[in-house]
């Protein structure tokens, strides 16, 4: 395993992100364009690797959630446009409308700012977000949409490219609020001189079970990652998706416990018998938090519990039997008839599956497979410019 030093790693498998993507376009009308979400390091999957992947796919757009992310992305090569779903500073604008990022506005100030900046021949494209009902970002009222109309159309510069809102509630199976949402977004819109070019107002809940919310683009996340929005609508989602993210680490070190022997700081487990324990390279300080103790990972296809606490970097699990040093734990994924699934991690951390690869840090090298192969592998630690 060259390019890492310790045996902890994520696989990223990009057919299957490519996979889920491909069917989830099927399933969406020819005229809706897919933007894909790639924020948080495409929620913890490798934001280059999956941008790629995504535009080759067919997404035409992709959406990232501050500035930095976009420049980063631009670092790497990609040139697709990008939008910044999160909120920016207005003296940053320049520097967007040179990389071709769009920026979502949402206060007229921040307009008004914006044009005391912008440079006489920038062109500055920018999504107007509406907030119809999640309460994070937006303009709420038709007064303030039809004063930042004002100064699109008096400012050149400033290129409306499109318009949008987020739904609060569309993984949930009462739809209520989901359409006080959706007809307070069309009255907005409805009140327009012209529509922009991209309306979107779908995240994957809404993109799968909400035809009628689609317009003509839709902001693609979890489900290309093969996650459900939520465990309510998981069976209902009208595709089949496949989870691209596993984690895996070797055993470094196995011991053999007498009846009575402790384990870990606090020395708060005590072995009931005579037990076989592995120590595993891997700890809070790489994602894999604290609360996971008594979390079961694989090893030899048997479900070996955590035992004791875990540790900054490493973690002890109670083998089935004596097994040789090097011996593979899978802590997301699967090992022969048995699977750990990150929805399992998710309800073990009383959290949602959104945020299990996103904690996953960086130190945990990404590996990226394609056709069963290594393809890639991403590691901050040693860079391409290390000479390791
Ligand atoms: C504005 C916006 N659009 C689209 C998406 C994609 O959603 P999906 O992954 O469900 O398809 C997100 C994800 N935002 C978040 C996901 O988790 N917390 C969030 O704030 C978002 O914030």
């Amino acid at each position: 395993q060259r390019f890492f030093f310790r045996d902890t790693w994520a696989e990223v498998d990009l057919d299957r992100i490519q996979n889920n993507l491909t069917e989830i376009s099927a399933h969406l009308s020819k005229d809706v364009e897919i933007i894909a979400v790639v924020k948080a390091n495409a929620y913890g999957h490798g934001d280059f690797q999956v941008a790629e992947v995504a535009l080759k796919a067919g997404a035409s757009m992709l959406a990232v959630a501050f500035m930095d992310e976009a420049l980063a992305l631009r670092e790497k090569g990609i040139t697709a446009p990008i939008l910044v779903l999160g909120a920016s500073r207005p003296g940053d604008v320049n520097i967007a409308a040179e990389a071709g990022i769009i920026l979502t506005v949402f206060q007229k100030e921040w307009l008004k700012h914006a044009q005391k900046i912008l440079k006489k021949d920038a062109a500055l494209f920018l999504h107007l977000k509406i907030d119809t009902g999640m309460g994070r970002l937006g303009i709420r009222t038709e007064g303030e949409l039809k004063a930042m109309e004002r100064l699109f159309e008096e400012d050149p510069r400033l290129q409306l490219h499109g318009i949008y809102t987020h739904f609060a509630t569309a993984d949930e199976l009462d739809d209520t609020y989901f359409n006080r949402q959706l007809s307070l977004f069309k009255d907005m819109l409805s009140i327009m001189n012209h529509q922009p070019p991209v309306v979107h107002t779908s995240n994957s809940a809404a993109a799968l079970m909400h035809p009628a919310a689609r317009f003509n683009a839709v902001r693609i996340g979890i489900v290309m990652y093969g996650l459900a929005p939520s465990v309510k609508i998981a069976p209902e989602l009208p595709v089949v998706l496949q989870e691209a993210f596993t984690l895996h680490s070797r055993i470094v070190h196995v011991k053999k416990l007498e009846k009575g022997d402790k384990v870990s700081y606090g020395a708060t487990y005590e072995a009931p018998e005579k037990i076989w324990v592995g120590t595993l390279p891997i700890g809070y300080a790489d994602g894999w938090i604290r609360r996971l103790q008594g979390q079961e990972v694989l090893v030899d296809g048997k479900r070996s519990p955590i035992i004791g606490r875990i540790c900054m970097d490493q973690c002890m699990v109670r083998l089935p039997y004596e097994v040789p040093v090097g011996t593979v734990a899978t802590l997301i994924g699967s090992q022969e008839h048995e699977s750990i699934s990150i929805n399992e991690i998710a309800c073990k951390l009383e959290t949602i599956n959104y945020e299990v690869p996103c904690i996953i840090t960086a130190r945990v090298p990404r590996l990226y497979m394609q056709k069963g192969k290594l393809v890639s592998l991403s590691n901050p630690l040693l860079d391409e410019k290390s000479k390791y």
